[in-house]
């Protein structure tokens, strides 16, 4: 309804006007901390966000008719990959109020807990498991299957990682397709165990996903409606404008002291000013252009612009990382009905479980379509037996040739401790490093989750609307390739195992005939996706003489009054999907700012 909308500013009630906090991005970090940090009723926020809201359609709202595209940004393209036969590849970027939460798949899968001994080991001594749990617990709204479907579905939980009283929820979709059963067995069949939560720090195995899913409606839950919708009526401190893209970050001296923005339907140009602090959360795409934009950044590329350097913060930009996401299909000979793809090719089924969905919230619209319910996790030495010797290539490899000619000591220096604390997490069975899931049609996806290849973001002209050089750096270290090629054929495993093999599957893309490494290697090359939406790490929490850009508690070094709060922050991408953790992150550092200025939190 309108009256949601009501603290929507108009630019020009904003102009000349001062607030406490200005956050650049209304995604998952924007929003959680914009939430939390007005529960203090004499502090003012202004959010200041690139995209829309959203009008509540079907393609945002119901899993089974998610369609994301309409709110990505359509025009950013990557430079072209090399790695991926020189191809520009599509960059997935929420573009709406509530950023990725939006437009995402809805996994709502926290990260192994020993991708927090790795943050611990590179410097950031209070962002242990330990001490994150009651932040993922504080953002969950976790809601327990059905018993019956539960133990009909293998669905396996421990309630005492979960959370029942945060903003978002977390469910489990009531549907599933009868193949689920035939994939689950044949996993188990080839050695990998049954994983009781992926939400537990243990993240190895096969599971089912919980999602980012309302249970009384089967409707998305996403940070629009849980730290904006929520709260509004009661905050007249909590101001958003929607359309508005931050140009830059004013500074006196070394201190961040506002944000200009632009009108997108104007091209006005505005300053306000942030008395206590501007928060940069327009996720790790766009963070760094900002920051950049405003003076901090590597020098060179600075002084290529001719932007006048604030603070020469060489780290900004460097460590770009996503998830790799590689499709296999199939045709089945004789598939369980219904199956995934029912939905796609058959429309009085479409229309009658559209139906259902209506009526009742049950049934297959309650599931997204483009994967299963059923995730197996796999580290390294799970997946093959020549783990070893895939240590050792990515152990021959030269760090600093894998990095742009030029990269600053500090951020290869930086990539050398991360490469040998990854390396010895491939050595161990706790730290997953692809997944494979089934959606019961005639897609497996493959995501490789620990990628040893780095890439870059940096601003390729002064215009604030133009996008950045976006730099996947796709598949630099071979290490990578090796890496595709092992949960690859672990897939080829489980689906040779009987239960899968009575519904006759042909593997089509990239093809049953191609069986040796290097045929394989070059299709994945001209298959592979090198990113799942999970852009992260520009802005890493490590030292200074690692390349970092902020430090434990989110501050920009070498700065004042500048902090950052989204999934720029992290040093290594998460194994898990980024959501869950990004809105635990976010709870945290509304905590550590509240703190910062003696903020209360009687909201
Ligand atoms: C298609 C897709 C599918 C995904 N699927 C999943 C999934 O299933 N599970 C999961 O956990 N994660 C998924 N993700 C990833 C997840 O949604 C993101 O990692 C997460 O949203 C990152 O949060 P953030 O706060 O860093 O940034 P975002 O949530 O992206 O928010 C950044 C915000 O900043 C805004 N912004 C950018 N530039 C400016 C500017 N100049 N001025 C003002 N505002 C600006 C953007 O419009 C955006 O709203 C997916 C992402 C995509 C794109």
């Amino acid at each position: 309804s309108p009256g949601t909308y009501a603290r929507v500013v108009e630019p020009r009630t904003v102009s000349n006007t001062s607030y406490d906090f200005v956050i650049i991005g209304g995604g998952i970090g924007g929003l959680t901390v914009a939430d939390r940090l007005t529960e203090d009723p004499n502090v003012s926020v202004l959010v200041v966000e690139y995209g829309p809201f959203d009008q509540g359609e079907d393609s945002v709202l119901i899993p089974g008719a998610y369609n994301p595209f309409p709110y990505l940004k359509q025009d950013l393209f990557s430079v072209p990959q090399p790695g991926l036969n020189n191809a520009p590849e599509f960059v997935p970027v929420g573009s709406v109020v509530g950023g990725g939460s939006t437009v995402n798949a809805m996994f709502f899968l926290r990260t192994t807990s020993e991708d927090f001994d790795s943050v611990q080991t590179l410097g950031n001594l209070q962002w242990g498991w330990n001490g994150f749990l009651p932040y993922f617990k504080k953002s969950e709204n976790f809601t327990k299957p059905d018993p019956t479907f539960a133990a009909e579905h293998n669905i396996t939980f421990d309630s005492s990682f979960h959370g029942t009283q945060g903003p978002i929820h977390a469910s489990y979709s009531p549907f599933d397709y009868p193949g689920s059963k035939n994939f689950w067995d044949a996993t188990l069949a080839t050695g990998i165990s049954a994983l009781e939560d992926p939400d537990s720090g243990e993240s190895t195995g096969i599971f089912w996903l919980l999602r980012a899913l309302n249970p009384d409606s089967e409707t998305r839950s996403y940070a629009r409606i849980a730290h904006y919708d929520r709260v509004i009526g009661s905050r007249p401190n909590y101001h958003l404008i929607p359309n508005t893209a931050a140009s830059k970050i004013l500074f006196n001296g070394t201190k961040a002291v506002g944000v200009q923005y632009i009108t997108r339907s104007t091209g006005a140009v505005t300053n306000v000013t942030a008395t206590k602090e501007v928060i940069l959360a327009a996720g790790a795409v766009h963070s760094p252009q900002i920051l950049q934009l405003s003076g901090v950044g590597p020098k060179a590329i600075l002084d290529k612009f001719n932007i006048k350097t604030v603070l020469n913060l060489p780290g900004v930009g460097t460590n770009f990382q996503d998830h790799l996401d590689l499709a296999v299909s199939y045709n089945f000979s004789s598939n369980l009905w219904p199956s995934a793809d029912t939905l796609v090719n058959n429309a009085t089924y479409n229309a009658e479980q559209r139906a259902l969905y209506d009526a009742t919230r049950r049934g297959p619209f309650t599931l997204i379509l483009t994967t299963g319910n059923n995730i197996v996790n796999l580290p390294l030495r799970n997946a093959t037996s020549n783990w070893q010797s895939i240590i050792a290539l990515a152990q021959s490899q030269d760090p600093a040739s894998l990095l742009a000619p030029g990269t600053d000591p500090t951020v290869i220096a930086g990539y050398k401790v991360q490469r040998e604390l990854l390396l010895k997490r491939f050595a161990g069975f706790r730290t997953p490093i692809g997944e494979i899931s089934w959606n019961t049609g005639s897609t497996t996806t493959i995501y490789i989750v620990k990628p040893l290849s780095r890439g870059s973001v940096t601003i390729g002209s002064t215009d604030p609307l133009a996008n950045p050089l976006v730099n996947f750096g796709a598949l630099k270290d071979p290490t990578d390739l090796e890496l595709i090629l092992a949960i690859f054929r672990k897939n080829r495993e489980i689906m040779q195992r009987p239960s899968m093999q009575i519904l006759g599957p042909t593997e089509t893309v990239p093809g049953a005939n191609l069986t040796t490494d290097e045929e394989l290697k070059a299709s994945f090359r001209a298959t592979l996706i090198p990113t799942n939406g999970h852009a992260c790490c520009t802005l890493p929490m490590m030292p200074l003489k690692f390349g970092g850009v902020v430090d434990s508690e989110l501050r920009v070094y070498g700065l004042q009054g500048l902090s950052v709060v989204d999934n720029s922050i992290w040093p290594i991408i998460l194994s898990g999907a980024p959501s869950a953790t990004v809105y635990a992150a976010a709870e945290k550092a509304a905590d550590i700012i509240k703190k910062r200025y003696g903020l209360t939190s009687s909201g």
